[in-house]
């Protein structure tokens, strides 16, 4: 069982990260999470933060010569901005007021943030604690154990490739080709994570447009994972099944307000004999030619292409602000505005990939085990090489 835990604020210190379980000669190096934390600061739409923040990441347990070594994994995200927050998200208890710039109390909370539910539930007279911890800053620490995740999936054959699907009403086209694990260095080169370039130029208008007007966007993403073996989850029991733990992990992200397996809610527009995969069969084993479920028929992967998709709400903090409660007077106002993004969809692709490959490396232990890579990759090669011949699926 792979377990993990994330822990600091978005202007603290840093953000810490621990991956429980992860079996003994997994490739880890700083070189392969730096990598998946960049691409994780791109796209259009994006705040000023992103183009200074260094995401400063060491690797403090769990690794040796760049290899896990079957203790927890522990990663460190020094915040590039502390420095100028040391005062305000000091943890030391405070000694008389906060001065400068930073410390007026946000109480003017912002419509569709954490802010004014995370004061009533906490007890805060103020947003600036809730926002400090419900910020999408954390998904840096969700993308450095995702890469872990990552490497321990590729050494069991398994690829993940993320894209944007749509950018507020924008979308790549029906029947549009999927991309796969080959094309990941191509989307992270478009601002926008598409695969359709006159759906990305499309996107991209937009999302200046949003800009210009003082507003903010958002879309929807898809995850594909290439390789898996069929058998992943369970019909067995809800919390089990494979879909269910998908929908959960990819739900936590945060703006996350809609997930979809496969063709998702299309499929309920669909005939029951246009919405299934057919499955052929000939002398070398069964092979489904559409991918409608995406590659998940009761709550296991089918081994055939896992296709999921994580629908994201426009950001909050909207520049033209919107109306709210002063909770220190009562009165109507207007929300606070701080720097924000105008658009994050394309890092949700990431971070959704992040989660994908957690949940994914989670499921193959649970049903392959191991304490060396070495032993869960015979563990699952022993597995497919059980299945009848003429029961294997084909790609
Ligand atoms: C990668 C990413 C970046 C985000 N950037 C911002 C941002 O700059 N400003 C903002 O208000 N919300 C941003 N959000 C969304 C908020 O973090 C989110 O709306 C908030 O935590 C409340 O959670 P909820 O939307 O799930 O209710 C971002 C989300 C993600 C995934
Ligand atoms: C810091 C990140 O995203 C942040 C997510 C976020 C929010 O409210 O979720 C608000 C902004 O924070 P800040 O005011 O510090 O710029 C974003 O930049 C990041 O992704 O690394």
């Amino acid at each position: 069982m792979l377990r993990w835990l994330t822990a600091g604020e978005s202007h603290g210190p840093e953000l810490l990260a621990l991956l429980e379980g992860l079996p003994a000669g997994v490739p880890v190096t700083a070189e392969a999470i730096e990598a998946d934390l960049q691409r994780r600061k791109l796209g259009a739409g994006r705040g000023a933060r992103m183009k200074f923040e260094q995401d400063e990441l060491s690797i403090s347990g769990g690794v040796r010569h760049g290899l896990s070594q079957g203790g927890p994994v522990a990663l460190r995200i020094g915040n590039t901005e502390w420095p100028k927050w040391q005062e305000v998200m000091s943890a030391a208890p405070l000694e008389g007021e906060l001065t400068g710039a930073r410390a007026a109390k946000l109480t003017r909370p912002r419509p569709g943030h954490a802010d004014l539910v995370g004061m009533q539930k906490h007890g805060f007279d103020e947003a600036r604690p809730v926002l400090e911890r419900a910020s999408a800053r954390e998904t840096a620490a969700r993308v450095a154990l995702g890469a872990v995740a990552r490497a321990f999936l590729a050494e069991l054959g398994v690829r993940l490739v993320s894209h944007t699907l749509s950018i507020g009403p924008v979308r790549v086209p029906d029947g549009a080709p999927l991309p796969t694990p080959d094309d990941v260095d191509r989307l992270d080169a478009d601002e926008l994570r598409c695969n359709d370039p006159a759906t990305s130029a499309a996107m991209l208008a937009e999302v200046e447009d949003a800009r210009r007007s003082g507003d903010t966007l958002g879309g929807i993403v898809e995850v594909l994972a290439y390789g898996l073996p069929p058998g992943l989850g369970s019909y067995v029991h809800w919390d089990r099944r494979l879909d269910s733990r998908l929908a959960g992990a990819l739900m936590s992200i945060q703006a996350i307000k809609g997930v979809e397996v496969g063709d998702g809610f299309e499929t309920t527009r669909r005939r029951g004999s246009v919405a299934h995969d057919e499955l052929l069969v000939d002398e070398e084993g069964v092979r489904r030619e559409t991918g409608r479920a995406g590659g998940i028929e009761g709550g296991m992967t089918t081994g055939g292409v896992l296709r999921v998709r994580a629908g994201m709400k426009p950001i909050a903090t909207v520049p033209r602000a919107l109306r709210t409660v002063d909770v220190a007077t009562g009165d109507a106002a207007q929300a606070h505005h701080q720097r924000s993004d105008v658009c994050a969809v394309p890092a949700s692709g990431v971070v959704a990939e992040a989660m994908v490959a957690l949940v994914l490396a989670d499921a193959m232990l649970e049903k392959f085990g191991g304490d060396s890579v070495a032993e869960t990759r015979r563990n699952l090669e022993a597995y497919v090489a059980a299945i009848p011949e003429r029961l294997r699926t084909l790609p």
